[in-house]
């Protein structure tokens, strides 16, 4: 069984209307149960931002029958990425950029600081690696299905942060700081909380938005939401391992 996770109801609604309420988990997170492109599956939503995701991953990890994790949503493109709205992006990794302290001397990071999120050997700081295995399977999936309607797809670090992107200056410094190429508020807590759970996790995200000077009437939701759900489908046609069906 994949446990889909996306962070709004508007995100996930063509496949959450496939879908069965299946009600709350603890914490009141909307759960879906049922099949999508043949496969058992159940939806948690989490909410905005990366307390939400980590409370909502924990509490469904906490007790489910999953053996793999899929995120998807929206998320904001950085400049230098290839990404423009409407295309598609694939994390290898996520960057919890935002953790970390200011100093007179700059930002610190988590290594600087000796904190590590996770204390296995080697210790985790600000990147969380996501499962090589999966990643490799999306990248080989997805890249054909961009092509053949006409998007791009670019795969490599996704930054999680807690406030976006609002300036072209800003945009740049996060993409230089962490060679990412699409900014989310969620990843980075559910690639820590599946860590931990040791369930392997692949994220997804159509472009919604450039990250960079905020622009909200030129933001294209929609348009992202459709080619995220349209790519969760593709992916679940041929998910890898998955022999409970
Ligand atoms: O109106 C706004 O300024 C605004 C800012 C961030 C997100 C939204 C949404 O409605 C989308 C929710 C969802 O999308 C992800 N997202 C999309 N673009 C970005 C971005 O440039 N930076 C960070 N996150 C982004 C995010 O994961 C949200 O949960 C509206």
């Amino acid at each position: 069984m994949i446990a889909l996770f996306a962070a709004m109801e508007f995100e996930a609604r063509q496949l959450t209307g496939r879908l069965t309420p299946a009600g709350t988990l603890p914490g009141r997170f909307p759960l879906y149960r049922g099949r999508l492109a043949g496969r058992r599956v159940e939806l948690v939503l989490t909410g905005p931002g990366k307390a939400n995701a980590a409370a909502a991953a924990a509490s469904y990890l906490a007790s489910s029958a999953a053996n793999a994790c899929l995120l998807f949503g929206c998320g904001g493109a950085y400049a230098g990425s290839g990404l423009q709205i409407g295309d598609l992006a694939l994390a290898e990794s996520e960057i919890l950029l935002d953790e970390g302290s200011d100093s007179p001397d700059g930002f610190l990071d988590l290594r600087q600081l000796g904190l590590p999120l996770l204390p296995e050997e080697p210790p985790l700081f600000n990147r969380i690696p996501l499962d090589d295995r999966l990643f490799r399977f999306g990248r080989e999936r997805l890249r054909p299905f961009a092509a053949k309607t006409g998007r791009a797809f670019a795969g490599g670090p996704f930054v999680t942060v807690s406030t976006c992107t609002g300036t072209d200056r800003q945009g740049e410094t996060r993409a230089r700081a962490s060679d990412g190429i699409c900014e989310n508020m969620e990843g980075g807590a559910l690639a820590l909380t599946a860590r931990r759970y040791r369930i392997p996790l692949l994220e997804l995200r159509g472009i919604s938005n450039l990250a960079g000077r905020r622009e909200r009437q030129n933001w294209d939701l929609p348009k992202a939401m459709e080619i995220a759900q349209q790519a969760v489908l593709h992916l679940l046609e041929t998910w890898p391992g998955d022999d409970d069906d």
